[in-house]
């Protein structure tokens, strides 16, 4: 289902590049070293990189941040939400945030959509893939036949709901703000009202929780996506292998108006790898679309797109270019290289009698 991940080494200081990644992996290939308390704060930035990230420790988030660093050489700052971790990144008090961003079951987190695209504070300069699977675990010596209120966060508790009502008559989900969370509070609250959780199996084994049940996601294969977040600024290398995202705003009541957009990337052969609407939030019926597009901001088609975009469309934010995590190279279209755009441009340049522009 998964191929196997890699770790990867200490990532760069604020300015440089952090490193790709590349594959997905589970919670439990993830390792940490030790060295955090796991308590949820907020500090100032110190000397290492301070990386926010949806907490506490053992959720999924963490084990996205993991893939990207460690607390050997980073300071790994867990809060309770996403708002919060973005927050710290836009106030200066942590150098990158990792917030989830996408689940293949339950579609895109909607919270971190509309944070990262309400302003031009933030940009994307990483995504990491976590397999998600889940355990349905409780207190030690407690059973499933006792199970009677279950903890999780809502998009856990989304993926797992066929199995949950196939297994239970009216059991209640009492939503928390992680999947650790929910571990965290069973395993320390006398009574932290509800029974059992479902989180990963980590996050089961190191808050002293008994696994009742594994395996209760509705789809085995699901994947969580999940974004390394910085201030701009901080724009990756293109590596071939690139993304990048989007914001757009379509004008109001114009016939074909979504059509022209999605015409801007398509005349200059640049494939979407999602698209989806939000709400802008004042009115009925206006929505923005947030966009991934393949292909990096340094790539000609890509800024040919951009300034199609710039035309037809009244807001256009760019979040940020970067590499894929599945490190599948862009497949382009004849026509449409960077050598192409600067031949065409040269041809245009004799014709008008000017001097080579490329
Ligand atoms: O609760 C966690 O462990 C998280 O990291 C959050 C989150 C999410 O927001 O989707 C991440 C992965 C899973 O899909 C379930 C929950």
């Amino acid at each position: 289902m998964c191929a196997h991940g890699e770790r990867y080494g200490p990532a760069g200081a604020v300015g440089r590049s952090p490193p790709a990644t590349l594959t997905v992996v589970t919670a439990e290939e993830t390792t940490r070293p030790g060295g955090q308390t796991g308590k949820q704060t907020d500090g100032a930035v110190g000397g290492r990189p301070r990386y926010a990230y949806l907490g506490p420790e053992g959720t999924f988030t963490e084990s996205a941040l993991l893939q990207v660093t460690g607390p050997e050489e980073s300071d790994l700052v867990p809060c309770t939400d996403v708002v919060t971790a973005l927050e710290l990144v836009r106030g200066h008090e942590a150098d990158y945030a990792v917030v989830p961003i996408e689940n293949s079951v339950e579609g895109g987190v909607n919270v971190t959509l509309d944070e990262l695209s309400s302003d031009d504070s933030l940009s994307i300069v990483g995504e990491m893939l976590v397999a998600v699977t889940f355990v349905l675990c409780a207190r030690p010596g407690a059973r499933l036949a006792d199970v009677g209120r279950i903890s999780t966060h809502p998009h856990a508790w989304a993926q797992c709901r066929i199995w949950i009502t196939s297994h239970f008559d009216g059991v209640v989900h009492v939503p928390a703000t992680s999947t650790a969370a929910a571990a965290a509070l069973l395993a320390s609250d006398e009574d932290p009202g509800f029974d059992a959780v479902l989180c990963s199996e980590l996050s089961a084994r190191e808050y002293g929780l008994e696994v009742l049940a594994r395996d209760v996601a509705d789809n085995p294969n699901a994947v969580t996506r999940f974004v390394l977040v910085s201030r701009p600024g901080n724009t990756p290398e293109p590596t071939g292998a690139d993304k990048t995202s989007l914001m757009v705003h379509l004008p109001d009541n114009e016939a074909g108006a979504l059509l022209r957009m999605l015409e801007q990337f398509a005349t200059r052969g640049v494939n979407l790898s999602r698209i989806e609407s939000r709400p802008i939030g004042d009115s009925l019926g206006r929505y923005s679309f947030s966009i991934d597009a393949e292909g990096h901001v340094a790539e000609e088609r890509l800024q040919a797109a951009l300034v199609g975009l710039h035309r037809v469309c009244p807001t256009v934010r760019f979040l940020g270019s970067y590499p894929r995590a599945d490190g599948v190279p862009t497949q382009l279209r004849p026509g449409t290289s960077d050598a192409d755009f600067r031949a065409a441009r040269q041809w245009l340049a004799r014709l008008l009698g000017r001097d080579d522009e490329s």
